[in-house]
């Protein structure tokens, strides 16, 4: 689990280490740690870190600081180093150092690419946690010609560019092959867009004490999802497993219940009870002929993946809550919703799906996802996974939120959030809590399809969806995760 901070909370992590440590400690050590990673770059890339040209791209605060300092350690190990003046008025101890170590200081306003031509290694240290949106593009053309040219670029805390609580990254933000960051991750690391524009992201301990605060986000990764999945145990018995029921599809839009079947299906559960549109359970009776379409015992709802407009939603969606059972609201049924629900409903909306519910603009969802997906959940008093590039999963009255293990963009298409609502439904029905079981069945499907990677049509990906639930419980410790 890879835990992330705002900037005001890294900002008081960091003025607590330094009243007791002082203010120039922090910045050295993360200047060490900085340059030991350039080194090990430059060692891989090139063989040898003696001799080796790099560019500096220096804007005016703290992270051209850490970026000036790491730049004096380099030019001690025998590199050239050269800084450019981007932005502003460099650190000024930082640059003393630098040019004290045999470093040289250009202006960026004079530079041109061909000034690229023999660098090995450029450094980022434009903005890091102080940024503002908004950076000049003139600014940024020399890092974006790195990457174009294919030299390693190394972003020092953040790609310069990307908004580091909201994971936004505006055109032209830095495109880096590795970012070294301090103390803490923060939110822009594990967001998209901004996450993908940090390349492989080191953490460098500076001795922040992170054990008062709570953090924003809490990323999950392979490992954790093994540790929780509820894999059966030698007794469990369909019922063990979990019944799910499924008021899904239309006559309109029959795919999404038998989309919404397989995801339950193929996630696992004991038994699955179809009792949404007949054009979907006729095409269910031919392809998955385990499904019952009887009514009869139910341990967890799915309701609303392709009603369309529905007449009777508001009493479907109620007389579903009013069960008590765990419960899916997906899509259509996300339309009719009751003013509170209890944090046992999950709600599954997509940005447009959530912003209708936010009453605001697609866009704003966007630009702030974690923020959108915390208001949702307090608002509705829901748990709700907002599913996208990035799928996050808050729960009313708790801080952090959680993000899924990302996955390749294939999952983006339709029929996708049909299949996840299903696979959400059997972790639920197996007896996980809501906001545990949208984490898993979201992770799940990224890493279905990080594994089987192509345009593979949704049903098949749900297929492959259980390989990969057999693989997590046959890891290197044998059979792993919770049994049910
Ligand atoms: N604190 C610590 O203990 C430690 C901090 N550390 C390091 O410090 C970094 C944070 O440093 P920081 O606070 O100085 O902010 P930083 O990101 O360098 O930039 C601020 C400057 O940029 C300017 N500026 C911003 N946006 C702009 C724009 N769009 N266009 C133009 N200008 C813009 C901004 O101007 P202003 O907003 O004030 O007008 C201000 O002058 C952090 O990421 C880490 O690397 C480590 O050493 C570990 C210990
Ligand atoms: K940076």
């Amino acid at each position: 689990m890879r835990y992330a901070y705002t900037v005001a909370q890294t900002r008081a992590l960091e003025n607590a280490t330094m009243a007791t440590v002082g203010e120039a400690t922090l910045m050295q050590r993360a200047a060490h740690g900085l340059a030991g990673r350039a080194a090990d770059l430059l060692a891989r890339t090139r063989g040898t870190v003696y001799g080796s040209r790099v560019m500096i791209v220096v804007g005016p605060g703290n992270n051209g600081g850490d970026a000036l300092y790491a730049g004096q350690r380099l030019a001690r190990r025998g590199c050239s180093v050269t800084a450019v003046r981007a932005l502003g008025r460099p650190h000024p101890d930082g640059l003393a150092a630098l040019l004290a170590a045999g470093g040289r200081l250009v202006d960026g306003g004079g530079l041109s690419v061909d000034d690229l031509a023999g660098v090995d290694l450029v450094v980022d240290g434009l903005l890091g946690i102080g940024g503002r949106p908004g950076l000049p593009a003139d600014v940024l053309a020399l890092t974006a010609a790195a990457t174009v040219r294919g030299l390693p670029v190394l972003a020092v805390d953040l790609p310069s560019g990307v908004v580091s609580d909201t994971g936004q990254a505006p055109s032209g933000s830095v495109h880096a092959t590795r970012t070294v960051t301090f103390g803490c991750y923060k939110p822009g690391h594990l967001i998209e867009p901004a996450a993908s524009r940090c390349g492989r992201i080191e953490l460098v301990d500076i001795g922040l004490d992170l054990g008062g605060t709570v953090p924003a986000l809490a990323a999950w990764d392979p490992d954790d999802v093994a540790t929780h999945w509820p894999f059966p145990g030698p007794t469990s018995d369909k019922y063990a497993r979990g019944v799910v029921g499924l008021d899904t599809g239309s006559d309109a839009y029959p795919g999404a219940g038998v989309l919404s079947t397989h995801g339950a299906v193929y996630g696992g559960a004991g038994m699955v009870r179809f009792l949404g549109a007949q054009r979907s359970a006729e095409i269910i009776a031919r392809d998955l002929p385990n499904v019952v379409f009887g009514d009869g015992r139910v341990q967890c709802w799915l309701v609303g993946s392709g009603w369309g407009e529905r007449a009777d939603g508001d009493r479907a969606v109620a007389d579903r809550v009013a069960s008590g059972l765990p419960l899916v609201i997906d899509a259509d049924g996300l339309r009719h919703l009751p003013d509170r629900l209890p944090g046992t409903v999950l709600l599954t909306p997509h940005a447009g799906e959530l912003a209708r519910l936010l009453q605001c603009e697609r866009g704003d969802v966007t630009a702030d996802p974690v923020a959108a997906v915390r208001s949702a959940a307090d608002r509705t008093g829901a748990t709700v996974l907002l599913k996208g590039a990035t799928q996050l999963v808050a729960t009313a009255g708790t801080e952090t939120v959680e993000v899924a293990v990302p996955g390749p963009a294939w999952t983006g298409q339709a029929g996708s959030g049909d299949v996840l609502g299903g696979l959400c439904a059997a972790v639920l029905a197996a007896g996980v809590g809501a906001r545990t079981a949208a984490v898993l069945a979201a992770s799940v499907q990224a890493m279905t399809a990080a594994r089987f990677v192509g345009p593979l049509p949704p049903q098949e990906l749900a297929r492959h969806c259980a390989t990969v639930i057999g693989e997590l419980g046959r890891g290197p410790g044998g059979r792993r995760g919770e049994h049910r």
